[in-house]
């Protein structure tokens, strides 16, 4: 087995407001995405979400199915969006080899029995991906940079100017219930997703990268009123209950990827926080 996914349960904002730095970042930080030849991640109870890193080195790796879904492959009831955050690589889909570029993104339906992740030829190989469970089997579709729905949100005075692709929504492809997408900060910008909001309809994880060097990004979480930060490095996610805000502020400009699962698949359906109502 060359795939290690570990269980996490969900949470209540009540026991949340008792939580300090170690219970924040035992129960939501995930720290070891990318371990040599291996799948790597968490399997969230917040709606069964898994969050997981793919790093083939020297040696292609086989999605297997894990002792937590009691399935014989791992999408029998699942589907998976992947999206590319290393060199350009090969990914083979029931004998399909499909070829994901840098930032580009990969959906595979419920049912594909065989799916197999390359090491690339140019260099290092780091695929983020997130999965949540399918009742209905829909194509394998790439989606490049070009396919995505892209808006432009905030400035440079907010220090929020960015840019989000909307690469795995429903305007773009056919999911069950899976939305992914990725937002590139400006130079000069630190902040995303404010102003904040939530979405108690759907859980939402997030994987920061692009963060160069020793930069850092404070994340914030917890309900509106009673909110907390946590402290992450390059390649790291979190998961963000749905009963929570998720914003962010680096250090420098980054990249990060969003992944949602839940009730809807409206990515507009979201509770939008007024800043000077944080506390
Ligand atoms: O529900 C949507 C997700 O939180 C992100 O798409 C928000 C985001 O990328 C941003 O505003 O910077
Ligand atoms: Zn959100």
């Amino acid at each position: 087995m060359n795939i290690t996914i570990k269980t996490r349960y969900s949470s209540h904002p009540e026991d949340f407001k008792s939580y300090g730095t170690k219970e924040i970042r035992n129960n939501f930080l995930i720290e070891d995405l990318f371990v040599t030849n291996n799948i790597s991640g968490v399997y969230s109870l917040e709606d069964r979400l898994i969050v997981g890193g793919i790093h083939p080195v020297d040696k292609p790796l086989q999605l297997e199915a894990v002792g937590q879904l009691k399935a014989e492959t791992f999408l029998e009831r699942r589907e998976i969006g992947i999206i590319n955050v290393g060199a350009k690589t090969t990914i083979e889909v029931d004998g399909t080899v499909y070829s994901i570029d840098h930032k580009e993104a990969l959906y595979i339906g419920k049912g594909i029995s065989n799916v197999i992740f390359n090491p690339s030829k140019e260099g290092k190989t780091f695929l983020y991906f997130n999965s949540a469970p399918a009742h209905k089997n829909y194509p394998t579709t790439k989606v490049s940079r070009e396919d995505a729905e892209v808006v432009t949100l905030g400035s440079l005075e907010n220090s929020n100017h960015r840019t989000i692709y909307k690469l795995l929504v429903n305007s773009v492809v056919k999911t069950c219930q899976l939305q992914m997408g990725m937002t590139e900060l400006k130079p000069g910008s630190v902040w995303n997703t404010m102003p904040a909001h939530t979405h108690d309809r759907r859980m939402e994880a997030y994987f920061y990268f692009d963060l160069k060097d020793e930069n850092v990004v404070s994340h914030y979480m917890g309900q509106p009123d009673e909110t907390r930060h946590i402290w992450l490095k390059n390649h790291q996610a979190i998961i963000s209950p749905p009963w929570s805000i998720h914003s962010g502020a680096g250090t420098s400009n980054y990249t990060f990827i969003w992944g949602m699962a839940g009730e809807n698949m409206n990515y507009g359906d979201m509770d939008t926080v007024n800043p000077s109502d944080l506390k």
